[in-house]
């Protein structure tokens, strides 16, 4: 059996991709006692220079000459931490270079590096997200958004999958239908299944409003289509324990437990109905580890959970270890499909 493929587009220039990548790559391969081979892609003399920085600084970083790099050259000079139409188009670039590549069988996990979506905008790329990309060219409709992280302190993982992701908050409530959540609900067990190797695993979902809505005294969608949703849900997946719709803000007690104490047991999956209701316990948790995992393609994608962090770019300050923890992830989801692949 071949070492796993890695693919690992820069992201945007402007960023931090560069310096996280060479940091958590330290000193090249094996990564963390794993063969694998790691391919990168974007401007060589970006690669190098981000590299050259580093080690002026006494850092750690891995060499790029000692990897492959698929180079794409800048369409004009970026400044660390300006966003420009020339970043977003080098890291949509970069990033359709290694869908392309996977999709013909060069690699078996991309590693993203984090990329602006304003910078997309600016050159003319209108997607939310590297997921709807990815969705797109993989010709794949439901993808889901899962952030995966281990606590350093008990072992246990949270996994939190997000029924709608990049959309304005007041437009969630006629985002979310039960058809929607079916198609996320599905994909997150199947996922559990798969990558995780849990075959009965418990659930826990939330709901939209304060209090679960208070018997619809604080909002209606729990009593009006949450509950006979999770009700028919609970039919349709008699292998798994669905809980819900548990009040939003008590869900994440529990995790908080299972994080930090050993002992504590968590659910084996979260399902959040939007961005910032999954990402804010996510974040605070364990900003400096998670990790944004695309479910329901047809091959692994892992990025760290972090943006591009302009406000640090080209300083050499940031940290490296959400994009260690997204390798890491990445190497062991292709070990766990290859195991269990027909
Ligand atoms: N996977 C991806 O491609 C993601 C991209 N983004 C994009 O990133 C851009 C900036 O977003 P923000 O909300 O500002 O989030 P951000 O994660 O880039 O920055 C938030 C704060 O965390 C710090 N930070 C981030 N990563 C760090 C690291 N590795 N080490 C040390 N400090 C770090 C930053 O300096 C900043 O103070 C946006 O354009 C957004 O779209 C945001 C999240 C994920
Ligand atoms: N908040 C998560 C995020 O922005 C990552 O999005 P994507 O680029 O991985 O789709």
């Amino acid at each position: 059996m071949t070492a796993p493929r890695l693919i690992i587009p820069m992201g945007d220039p402007a960023g931090i991709g560069a310096e996280v990548t060479l940091k958590a790559l330290g000193q090249g391969t094996p990564f963390q006692g794993q063969p694998c081979s790691i391919t990168l892609v974007g401007d060589r003399q970006l690669w190098q220079d981000t590299h050259q920085q580093l080690l002026n600084q006494g850092q750690i970083a891995a060499d790029p000459g000692n990897f492959p790099i698929l180079h794409q050259p800048l369409p004009s000079p970026i400044h660390p931490g300006h966003p420009s139409a020339a970043s977003g188009a080098a890291s949509f670039a970069a990033l359709a270079v290694a869908i392309d590549e996977t999709l013909q069988g060069k690699a078996d996990a991309i590693v993203t590096a984090p990329i602006a979506k304003s910078a997309w905008k600016m050159a003319g790329h209108l997607y939310p997200g590297q997921t709807e990309v990815l969705g797109q060219r993989a010709g794949v409709e439901n993808v889901g958004m899962l952030f995966v992280a281990r606590s350093p302190h008990t072992g246990w993982q949270l996994r939190t999958l997000l029924a709608t992701t990049h959309i304005p908050l007041a437009q969630v409530p006629q985002t979310l239908t039960p058809a929607l959540m079916t198609q996320k609900l599905d994909l997150l067990l199947q996922c559990l299944h798969q990558d995780f190797g849990l075959r009965h695993p418990r659930l826990a979902i939330a709901g939209l409003n304060p209090h679960s809505g208070e018997e619809g005294q604080l909002g209606r969608e729990e009593q009006d289509w949450l509950r006979p949703w999770l009700g028919q849900m609970a039919q349709r997946h008699p292998q798994a324990h669905l809980e819900g719709p548990v009040p939003p803000d008590t869900l994440w007690v529990q995790p908080g437990r299972a994080w930090w104490e050993p002992g504590q047991e968590g659910h084996d999956g979260y399902l959040a109905l939007y961005h910032d209701q999954g990402l804010i316990p996510v974040k605070l948790l364990a900003f400096d580890r998670a990790v944004n995992t695309s479910i329901g393609l047809p091959f692994v994608r892992t990025s760290p959970d972090h943006g591009t962090a302009f406000d640090i770019a080209g300083q050499g300050k940031a940290s490296p270890s959400s994009m260690e923890a997204a390798i890491a992830l990445a190497l062991d989801l292709v070990h766990q499909r290859r195991s269990t692949s027909p």
